[in-house]
């Protein structure tokens, strides 16, 4: 049998060492798997990426930091709590990517996060390397206080890890500005330094404008690119949307912006459909009920009787729509129900979540020729808004709305042309996913070779 360390090595005998090395770690394979394709493809006749062993060692996080994380619930018991930091590669940039609070976290989901990062990261063009925390904490149901305390007890940890030129941590599922908040106090407080040591602060605090709204808007702006590409436009178009969190209401609002009608929201207990359209009042209503209130989307059809609501967890992708855009979380859509998209004509499905499709529906997609943009190329709009927040940081200056709007969108459109560039099959259309790949894969590549064998 081969070596990994073989220049002969094949797809299935990297994959095999992959499996071997990472055991149960299903989210972190599937993510390296749907790189790995492309890649190999990609250094066929690229002696240089062989012999320095690049895709095995982007594939082998920098280090995985896990701690403890130990608080007091408002009933003054103990409670304890995993959490972790994947530093996966700062060969272009410090570390950087968000935490997630959620109690689907393990160490498998960050590895795979901060591996995605690290290539939609190379994409945006800014100088930024791969990286993923979290917990495996529920803020649901939690009060302030206990949110607060969680927060503190874990950036005492964390805090030693991390640094503006380190590592520069964000928000994620389950953290928003009241985490990110909570957060930099404690760091503030332990280190005795303002620094921008995360993004998506409030504005107050060196926050940049336009972070709440770069991901869901770049996913958008992404899908305008790729529609445009294609002789299409998003306006006088239907859209079906999963989750109703920061992701899914920015892109649900840039579609109706847009001129486009946006269908569902979901959460997960289930997914409303809106026939009417979700406008910008019901969207400002969602926006209020989940970050303020902490409510849940089944509520909506109290306020809008129009709409019905799914429960048992299901997900919106059989409803017909022209556009489908998962923005909850991952493996949200697999084989079959792409099939069903495929079914009642989708045209585009731009992810604003992290790998929401399951490898088998991306082959779906990828068959039937849909225009198919994957997270680490459409949901790089965050990321890139977060690199501007760290410039801003260091330089001391704060841009405006308009000002990174516009940033945002000639970011999307230069991911968009990369994408293009490595991804287009010459008979008119784009694999997006190839092109985000290569694409992203190469920048990282090259400044490895640069260092030699570190
Ligand atoms: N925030 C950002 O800037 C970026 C986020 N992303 C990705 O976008 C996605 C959404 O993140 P974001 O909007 O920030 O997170 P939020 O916490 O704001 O919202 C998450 C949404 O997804 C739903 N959700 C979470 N887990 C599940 C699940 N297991 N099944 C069904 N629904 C679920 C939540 O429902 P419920 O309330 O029931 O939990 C909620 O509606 C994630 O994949 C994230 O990695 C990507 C790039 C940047
Ligand atoms: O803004 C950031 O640094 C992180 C965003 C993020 O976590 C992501 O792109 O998935």
């Amino acid at each position: 049998m081969a070596s990994v360390y073989d220049r002969h090595v094949d797809l299935n005998g990297f994959m095999e060492g992959v499996k071997k090395r990472n055991p149960g770690q299903t989210e972190f394979i599937q993510a390296v798997q749907e790189v790995a394709q492309d890649i190999f493809e990609f250094i066929e006749d690229k002696e240089e990426y062989h012999q320095a062993q690049i895709l095995r060692r982007i594939a082998e996080p920098d280090r995985v930091v896990s701690f403890r994380v130990c608080w007091e619930d408002d009933n003054h018991n103990i409670r304890v709590q995993r959490g972790w930091r994947v530093q996966c590669n700062n060969a272009i940039g410090p570390y950087k990517g968000g935490i997630r609070f959620h109690p689907s976290v393990t160490e498998s989901v960050l590895k795979f996060l901060a591996f995605e990062q690290t290539f939609k990261n190379s994409l945006t063009g800014l100088p930024m390397g791969g990286g993923k925390g979290g917990a495996n904490f529920n803020p649901k149901g939690k009060s302030d206080a206990e949110v607060m305390r969680f927060c503190q007890s874990f950036m005492t940890e964390l805090y030693r890890h991390i640094g503006p030129d380190t590592d520069v941590p964000a928000g994620d599922i389950g953290v928003g500005g009241r985490e990110i908040g909570y957060m930099f106090g404690q760091y503030k407080r332990i280190v005795n330094r303002w620094e921008g040591v995360l993004t998506g602060k409030g504005l107050e605090y060196g926050g940049s404008a336009m972070r709440p709204e770069a991901t869901g808007y770049g996913a958008v702006y992404f899908l305008q690119n790729m529609l445009k590409h294609g002789g299409k436009d998003i306006e006088g178009h239907t859209a079906v949307i999963s989750g109703s969190g920061n992701v899914a209401t920015h892109a649900a609002e840039k579609i109706t912006q847009l001129g486009g009608k946006v269908l569902t929201l979901s959460d997960s207990g289930g997914f409303i459909y809106d026939p009417d359209g979700i406008d910008q009042e019901k969207i400002d209503w969602v926006k209020h009920h989940k970050t303020h209130t902490r409510g849940r989307i089944s509520d909506y059809v109290d306020h809008f009787p129009g709409a019905s609501f799914h429960g048992d967890g299901a997900r919106p992708w059989g409803v017909a729509a022209d556009l489908a855009l998962p923005c909850a979380t991952q493996n949200e859509l697999n084989e079959e129900e792409a099939k069903e998209l495929v079914g009642n004509g989708v045209i585009a499905v731009s992810e604003g979540a992290n790998m929401p499709t399951t490898l088998e529906g991306v082959h779906v997609f990828q068959e039937a020729k849909v225009m198919y943009a994957p997270g680490k190329a459409a949901n790089a709009g965050g990321v890139a808004v977060s690199g501007l927040e760290m410039s801003q940081n260091s330089e001391r200056i704060s841009w405006n709305h308009g000002r990174l709007g516009e940033m945002l969108t000639e970011l999307m459109e230069g991911i968009h042309g990369k994408c293009v560039e490595f991804g287009d099959q010459g008979d008119g259309h784009v694999d997006y996913v190839k092109g985000a790949n290569i694409a992203g894969f190469k920048k990282v590549a090259d400044a490895m070779l640069a260092f030699g064998v570190v």
